[in-house]
């Protein structure tokens, strides 16, 4: 791929942030299937005013008690854990070419990116393609260990091929090391720690790195990482994670009424450190330097590197599960540009125009897409040969 060959220096956030407009809010207004309100969605999180706590951080998981028919224990830092997919994957089918979208969870404000494939061909015709796709409960399934939420083959097979077709980038949480080591494709661009960790395609093992605009926050998140591991050791099932430029504690294995006291331990912790902002997601609170970049900035700044910054032919396909993506996505909508998919079984409050329902929907969709581009691009064999003389 031509563009996949941008290298860039190292810029600090002054440099790069200069020329790129601020991302904006979304709302995710979705309620577990189940219709259970926790303490959290009751509003136990009201006075912390965290954003994205409208859902509990819960990303409506309807299978939230469901057990995984082989449950792996692994140790990790002095505590085990034991790791259950909390997402049913839908059973591999075959899918008709426009499946009707039915569900409840796919109103016709959202339809299936499957089901309508047919617009979002069209939406891409004539256009340079670029992909964009969240990592976890994306590209893999929710699980209750963070260490252990593996891609499948099938998958990383299929994220193959959309790279070899279309600039493709993994933008998440994760630090780069970590989601490089699930994803295992050199090939990819990366934008980790919520964009702070900005890596672009490599031969070698180590990606390129493009951006790094929270430098410098380097030792406060250490210091505060092991501040919040501290605080929260007491608390079964309480786990900090080091996202190298963020953090992450997760309270998923936490027992819901430890919730509340959960996060007011992780607050009064971060009342030392006011250069740290919190933020929720899928079971987990976020610690990020409070600086104007996430992973709306993130796109931007990649869409630029790959020179795509003033086209108009260039359709960004983001495909997302979390609100810290929703933000991401409404840079690209803002600049009148970009198709977004939700990943979620139940209704959300969202920009985005499809969904998906799991994983196993987004490897359809991306096997579909690779189809479509390779049956508008045939080989040079397959073409007549006055074409290939061109
Ligand atoms: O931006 P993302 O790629 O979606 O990363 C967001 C966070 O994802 C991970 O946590 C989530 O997935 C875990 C594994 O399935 C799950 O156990 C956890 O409850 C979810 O919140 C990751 O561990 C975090 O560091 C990321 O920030």
């Amino acid at each position: 791929m031509s563009n996949q060959d941008v290298v860039l220096p190292d810029m600090g956030i002054a440099a790069a942030a200069a020329a790129l407009p601020g991302p904006g809010r979304a709302l995710f207004a979705c309620r577990g299937a189940a219709g259970a309100v926790s303490s959290l969605r009751r509003g136990a999180y009201g006075g912390l005013g965290l954003p994205g706590a409208a859902d509990g951080g819960t990303g409506g998981e309807p299978f939230l008690g469901a057990r995984a028919p082989a449950p792996a224990a692994v140790a990790a830092a002095g505590r085990t854990y034991t790791s259950r997919v909390v997402e049913r994957p839908s059973a591999r089918r075959p899918r008709p070419a426009a499946p009707p979208s039915t569900s409840a969870t796919r109103g016709r404000k959202h339809p299936s990116a499957l089901g309508s494939f047919d617009q979002v061909a069209a939406a891409a015709k004539g256009k340079r393609v670029v992909m964009f796709m969240d990592y976890d409960g994306t590209l893999s399934p929710i699980v209750t260990d963070t260490d252990m939420a593996f891609m499948t083959a099938e998958m990383r097979e299929a994220v193959r091929d959309v790279a070899k077709h279309f600039p493709t980038a993994i933008v998440t949480g994760r630090c780069v090391e970590k989601v490089c080591s699930f994803v295992g494709l050199s090939e990819l661009y990366y934008a980790g720690s919520h964009g702070m960790d900005i890596k672009g395609p490599s031969s070698k093992d180590d990606q390129t790195v493009l951006l790094h605009p929270a430098r410098e926050f380097l030792p406060v998140i250490d210091k505060a990482f092991r501040a919040l591991e501290e605080r929260t050791r007491a608390t079964p099932g309480a786990r900090v994670e080091h996202n190298k430029f963020c953090l992450s504690v997760h309270f998923r294995c936490v027992a819901e009424k430890s919730w509340s006291p959960l996060a007011e331990q992780v607050k009064a912790v971060l009342r030392d450190f006011p250069e740290l902002k919190l933020t929720e997601g899928r079971k987990v609170l976020e610690i990020r330097p409070s600086i104007m970049w996430d992973k709306g900035r993130a796109v931007e700044f990649l869409l630029k590197s790959l020179g795509f910054d003033d086209r108009s032919d260039v359709l960004p396909v983001y495909i997302w599960d979390d609100r810290t993506d929703e933000d991401a996505f409404k840079v690209l909508k803002k600049r009148g540009q970009g198709l977004g998919i939700l990943v979620s079984k139940c209704p959300k409050e969202t920009d985005a125009s499809y969904s998906l329902q799991d994983p196993t929907e987004v490897m359809e969709f991306l096997v579909r897409l690779v189809e479509w581009k390779r049956l508008r691009s045939p080989s040079p064999a397959a073409r007549p040969r006055a074409q290939q003389q061109k």
